[in-house]
């Protein structure tokens, strides 16, 4: 399965800008034929969260619609980043997956609001999990802040997931942070961790890029650099099982103690 994360600088509260951009970023991607393409956090809006109430999507219906048709169109799987998704009950930092036929497979929120961004003060908190299968693989999507929380990862390795997909906008102060965690996150849940950052600035932070694309034993497969480009790797689907077996962190857990 080949990968594809597009990183690159977001237009701050301008979602047309960015769709645009989105729009030549995947046509470009696609002459070295990904057969998965993934998008960073909040890439329509950025991080304008005092507009949100304007600029966020209702019902999620035109980035859907966008990205449904983006995938229908390069007969690609998406995984679409992450919108301001606005509905009566509030706005939430909401992720999409979509299959090569262009049908949302998967729908996640994010759970756990990052205070230190101000989200709490803006955004309601997602409640499920962030499930999805491509191409017959379990796989499942979290968002930025969630790679702090081992337990909600590990939740969605329980279940099942191979893959699981990180759409971020993660700081450059905190750049350490990002790489440790997600590497840690591969080694415990002996999976898959493909990580898609945003790169470029807005007018509170600057954010790191290095996005990056791990395998079940810890190893990073790819790493981009700061600035804006696609990053791309194969993943060998094989290693989950063959590391899953060779050290059955799964099996000896002791769930009688916690
Ligand atoms: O946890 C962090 O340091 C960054 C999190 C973040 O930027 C986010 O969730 O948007």
């Amino acid at each position: 399965m080949k990968v594809t994360c597009l990183q690159f600088d977001i237009v701050f509260g301008n979602p047309s800008a960015n769709k645009q951009r989105v729009q030549e970023e995947i046509t470009k991607a696609m002459v070295g034929a990904p057969d998965v393409i993934v998008l960073p956090e909040l890439w329509t809006t950025g991080y304008d969260l005092t507009r949100l109430d304007d600029i966020a999507d209702t019902n999620g219906a035109e980035s859907q619609l966008f990205l449904s048709n983006l995938a229908k169109e390069h007969h690609v799987n998406i995984v679409g980043g992450s919108i301001a998704k606005k509905t009566d009950a509030g706005i939430t930092n909401t992720t999409y997956f979509f299959n090569r036929s262009g049908d949302c497979i998967g729908e996640y929120s994010k759970v756990h609001l990052f205070k230190l961004m101000d989200e709490h003060l803006y955004l309601k908190a997602g409640n499920t999990k962030g499930h999805f299968k491509l191409d017959g693989i379990s796989s499942s999507g979290v968002i930025c802040y969630d790679i702090r929380f081992p337990e909600w990862l590990r939740a969605h390795t329980t279940d099942g997931a191979e893959i699981v997909f990180v759409v971020a906008q993660w700081p450059l102060a905190r750049l350490e942070h990002w790489r440790t965690l997600l590497i840690s996150r591969a080694i415990e849940n002996q999976c898959y961790i493909v990580a898609c950052n945003r790169s470029g600035s807005d007018p509170n932070n600057e954010f790191a890029g290095h996005s990056m694309i791990i395998d079940p034993w810890g190893e990073v497969v790819a790493e981009a650099s700061k600035h804006p480009e696609h990053l791309t790797a194969t993943l060998d689907l094989e290693k989950v099982p063959q590391v899953r077996k060779q050290i059955p962190i799964f099996a000896d857990r002791r769930t009688d103690l916690y």
